[in-house]
């Protein structure tokens, strides 16, 4: 059974969803720039307009809106990414077609409790994963370690890594369609580091931990939402039981980035 909170969310990141693909639809003549900064206002509006309407009494942290530090103080806190993979939104595949590796993040965080409630929409697949709703996730493959890594910026952690194990990249956009596709099995992980902020991971994080799997920092500590600077820049979501190995292979594979740096020009 679903909460009003898991409702909401899922009602509004489909509802972004659906602003966002009016406003491509709309958008045929835009340049990419223009088409970009469209869709972030207007997902932006429709979600906090939404939440101003029918949670007034909570605060919002959004990507795309500037930062209240009414939200430090609050019980309650929606974080919203409200295009994520803003990039993808804007392109189309080698077929012409849209690129549909962009999402909607829409994620409760209480007070005392953490993140409680959240959806990832997927409107280009017209799929909405949400903390109710649990898919059946594709067994492993036994091969190689499928990582989804960022296709236009993957961290050099992911090289480190490969040069420990047999991985298989699979590049996508999206923070959110990266850790869906741990949550369906398409993949087996999805690490991240380097930069990241809190709505880039709390709907997704959410998402995937209500789906049993394993969210956390690098190093293996807790990821922490509605921190004064919200800038949280790594993270791994992965198979619980595989999460123990997954974590000393990027700490080894770390330490073995870690002497590169040190010697680096300035
Ligand atoms: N090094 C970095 N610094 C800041 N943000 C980053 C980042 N790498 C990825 N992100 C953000 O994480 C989201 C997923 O990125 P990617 O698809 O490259 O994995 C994107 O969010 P937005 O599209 O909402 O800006 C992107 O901006
Ligand atoms: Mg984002």
């Amino acid at each position: 059974m679903s909460t009003p909170d898991e409702e909401l969310a899922a009602r509004l990141a489909q509802g972004a969803g659906h602003v966002l693909l009016d406003v491509r639809a709309a958008g045929a003549d835009l340049t990419t720039a223009a088409l970009k900064d469209a869709g972030d206002a207007a997902a932006h509006a429709y979600l906090v307009a939404e939440l101003a309407r029918v949670r007034p009494d909570d605060a919002v942290l959004s990507e795309e809106g500037a930062d209240d530090p009414v939200r430090l103080g609050a019980e309650r806190v929606w974080i919203v990414d409200p295009l994520d993979g803003t990039r993808e939104f804007s392109e189309h595949d080698e077929d012409g077609v849209w690129r549909s590796d962009w999402a909607v993040h829409v994620a409760l965080w209480q007070r005392g409790t953490g993140l409680t409630a959240g959806a990832v929409a997927l409107p280009g697949r017209d799929v909405v994963y949400t903390t109710d709703l649990r898919p059946a996730r594709a067994a492993s493959s036994g091969g190689p370690l499928r990582l989804a890594v960022s296709r236009s910026r993957p961290p050099e952690l992911i090289g480190a890594i490969a040069a420990l194990t047999d991985v298989e990249l699979v590049p996508m956009g999206s923070a959110g369609v990266k850790a869906m596709s741990v949550v369906t099995g398409e993949c087996d992980a999805y690490v991240h580091g380097g930069g990241q902020y809190e709505w880039d991971s709390a709907a997704p994080v959410a998402v995937a931990r209500a789906a049993g799997l394993h969210c956390s920092r690098l190093d293996g500590t807790p990821l922490e939402y509605n921190r004064p600077d919200p800038w949280l820049p790594d993270l791994v979501v992965c198979e619980a039981d595989r999460a123990d190995d997954l974590l000393d292979l990027i700490s080894r594979a770390m330490r073995a980035t870690a002497p590169a740096k040190e010697n680096a020009a300035p």
